[in-house]
């Protein structure tokens, strides 16, 4: 059945939907014909065709009225990773995702589509064409990731076929395009203050980044594929470009399209890893003193020094998933979305 025909109809609420994939979740949402309620903490944009309610998820009250006779929640509101706030992300991540589901429940939504994180699977080692059979991470890189693995449990566990009550959860890996506030911002800052000289490791280890238009094209097929019986209920699927890249590559073919110069020195990956370790010791002694965010985290150099990239198989199979956009498209178009981040040429 056509897409369009399915959701006609269809009332969703998207729980973060003022963030980077909320908005993109809204847009396609629309298109596609959606009735859409946006739950945020902050409002971040205007549009006549969206009612949106401002609260902390948090709080099931506050839920409530953006859930009423709605189909189907998309949760992808999270703290910033970069925020490294232990207390804010198991409140939010943890005891938060619990108030969801209990919101759902008690009115009446039937389906739970939760963004996850290819990370939950992550402890900093090497992973090639990782499937969703692996185990949750033992040692997770960091408190935003152990808590991501918490609120993914909680979500997939409350799947409940006997109270017509289907949950599901996404995990895409890196995700990038037009208006992200952390990627190519980050990037682009680190190479204005010098700090884009290195590649960390041989450089050659491929990784996932997705378009955000995919990672938006997997939620809706999760949603309308959701149901009694479906292979999707209870159960993660990773959703990707398809196409693992190294992540120098990635990173240079970035840099020098806004007009940086890409990394050209190799600095080994244990040397890396435990200068970032030091200086992040070294800040958080400081911290009654000073408030310094380092660039380079000892997560963020594992993150660009080993392989890590994960199959989409089970995505393909299961709901029919293929990339709608493709690597090079989606590059071009994030580079022309950033034009007051292009350098001016000398
Ligand atoms: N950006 C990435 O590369 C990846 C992101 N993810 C996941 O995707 C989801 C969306 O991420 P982004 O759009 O990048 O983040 P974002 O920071 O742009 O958006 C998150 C939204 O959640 C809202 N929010 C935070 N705490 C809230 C609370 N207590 N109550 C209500 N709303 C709250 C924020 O106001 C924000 O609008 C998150 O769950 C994140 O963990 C997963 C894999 C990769
Ligand atoms: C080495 C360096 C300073 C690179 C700059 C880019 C980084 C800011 C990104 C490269 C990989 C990204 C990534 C995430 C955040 C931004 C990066 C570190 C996540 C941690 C976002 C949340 C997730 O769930 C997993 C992501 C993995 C990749």
């Amino acid at each position: 059945m056509a897409t369009h025909l399915r959701s006609a109809g269809k009332k969703c609420t998207v729980i973060g939907g003022s963030g980077f994939l909320g908005q993109h979740m809204v847009e396609q949402l629309l298109k596609k014909g959606y009735t859409v309620n946006v739950f945020d903490i902050q409002k971040r944009f205007d549009n006549d065709r969206v009612q949106f309610f401002l609260g902390d998820l948090c709080d099931k009250e506050a839920l409530l009225p953006a859930l009423q006779g709605v189909s189907v929640a998309f949760h992808c509101a999270s703290p910033a990773p970069s925020s490294d706030n232990r207390e804010l992300f198991y409140k939010v991540n943890f005891m938060g995702t619990k108030a969801v589901v209990e919101a759902c429940k008690e009115a009446g939504v039937q389906k739970l589509v939760l963004t996850s994180s290819a990370s939950v699977v992550f402890e900093g080692t090497d992973i090639k064409n990782g499937s969703e059979d692996l185990p949750y991470a033992k040692n997770p890189i960091d408190y935003y990731t152990e808590t991501k693995i918490l609120q993914e449990k909680e979500v997939l566990s409350a799947n409940d076929p006997d109270n017509n009550f289907f949950t599901t959860a996404i995990r895409p890996h890196g995700i990038f395009g037009p208006r992200d506030p952390q990627l190519v911002p980050i990037l682009v800052q680190a190479a204005k203050s010098g700090k884009m000289k290195f590649i960390i490791g041989d450089g050659k280890n491929l990784v996932d980044f997705t378009y955000v238009e995919n990672v938006v094209h997997g939620h809706i097929l999760a949603a309308e594929n959701l149901q009694k019986d479906s292979a999707l209920c209870g159960k993660a699927f990773h959703i990707t470009n398809d196409e693992p890249v190294p992540f120098w590559a990635f990173m240079s073919r970035i840099l020098t399209g806004l007009n940086y110069d890409p990394p050209k020195y190799h600095i080994p990956y244990w040397l890396a890893y435990y200068l970032a370790l030091f200086l992040s010791l070294a800040l958080w002694l400081l911290s009654p003193l000073v408030t310094i965010k380092p660039t380079f985290t000892p997560m963020r150099v594992a993150l660009a020094g080993t392989f890590h990239y994960y199959s989409c198989e089970r995505a393909k199979r299961d709901m029919g998933y293929k990339p709608v956009v493709s690597l090079d498209e989606a590059i071009d178009r994030t580079l022309q979305s950033y034009p007051h981040l292009r350098r001016a040429k000398a």
